[in-house]
């Protein structure tokens, strides 16, 4: 166990907008096998659709339930949108806000990523929240920039959730960020997290996201001040995920 790290890792898979009954129950059923209550914590977030189904098969086990994204408000008149509260009811005990594909997606601002994190927690959700740099910022050294102003407009006052790091050039490509990379991105966004937060800024988890797999998580999930990882692809694989969650519990 690595020294700056009291506390249990976590692992969330994101299945994005994947998974259909016969998938989730398929993939759900081989991580049932094999999560126990001893190793990290590990959160399934699947598809809204998917969320009841996994809330009754979850039940029993020690894997915790998240969802996709939620509403800033507790109801009325937005179409296709899910509020907090409808997500508690359902078991859900995270959600992962802004990331990098809503934002792309949706045009979601750090303002309403920020919004969205108050609701979350004042419905009893944890919110993981999402920031990133492009390519671009990053060849061209705006990376720190890009992420200070990120955690400064996205993380409301009183944050009790969890940052998680996801470089947009390393999510989906294969190319995760070398070890170097992260370490160095880490320090900096806990020194942002100290001088926003003060102290409390000390204790919010952060985890790393952007094509983590079976290979490259031993080396990832052991850098100081990596406490977890948000894994996308890798998350639909039983096997893969599996290998990830153990390689977290030997960080
Ligand atoms: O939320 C997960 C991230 O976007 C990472 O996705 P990936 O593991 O497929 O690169």
């Amino acid at each position: 166990m690595k020294e700056a790290d009291m506390s249990r890792q976590i692992i969330v898979g994101n299945w994005k907008m994947n998974g259909i009954t016969r998938d989730s129950r398929e993939l759900v059923q081989a991580l049932l096998d094999k999560v126990d209550a001893n190793g990290p914590e590990v959160v399934v977030c699947p598809p809204f659709t998917q969320l009841a189904l996994l809330n009754q098969a979850l039940a029993p086990s020690p894997i915790g339930l998240g969802a996709q994204d939620c509403h800033k408000n507790v109801s009325g008149a937005h179409t296709g949108d899910i509020a907090p509260p409808m997500l508690t009811e359902l078991g859900v005990s995270h959600v992962i806000l802004g990331h990098s594909e809503r934002r792309q997606e949706h045009g979601e601002l750090d303002e309403t990523v920020r919004e969205k994190a108050v609701a979350a927690s004042k419905a009893g959700l944890t919110p993981i929240v999402c920031i990133g740099e492009t390519e671009d910022q990053r060849e061209s050294g705006d990376h720190f920039d890009t992420l200070g102003w990120q955690i400064k407009g996205s993380l409301p006052d009183g944050f009790n959730g969890i940052v998680a790091y996801e470089p947009i050039w390393a999510i989906g490509t294969g190319r995760a960020a070398t070890t170097d990379e992260i370490a160095e991105t880490m320090t900096f966004l806990r020194q942002e997290l100290v001088r926003q937060f003060g102290e409390a800024g000390k204790n919010i988890k952060i985890l790393y996201g952007g094509s983590v797999n079976d290979k490259n998580a031993a080396s990832i999930l052991s850098l100081a001040d990596v406490a977890g990882a948000l894994v996308g692809g890798a998350s639909l694989k039983a096997d893969a995920f599996l290998s990830i969650i153990a390689a977290a519990s030997a960080a």
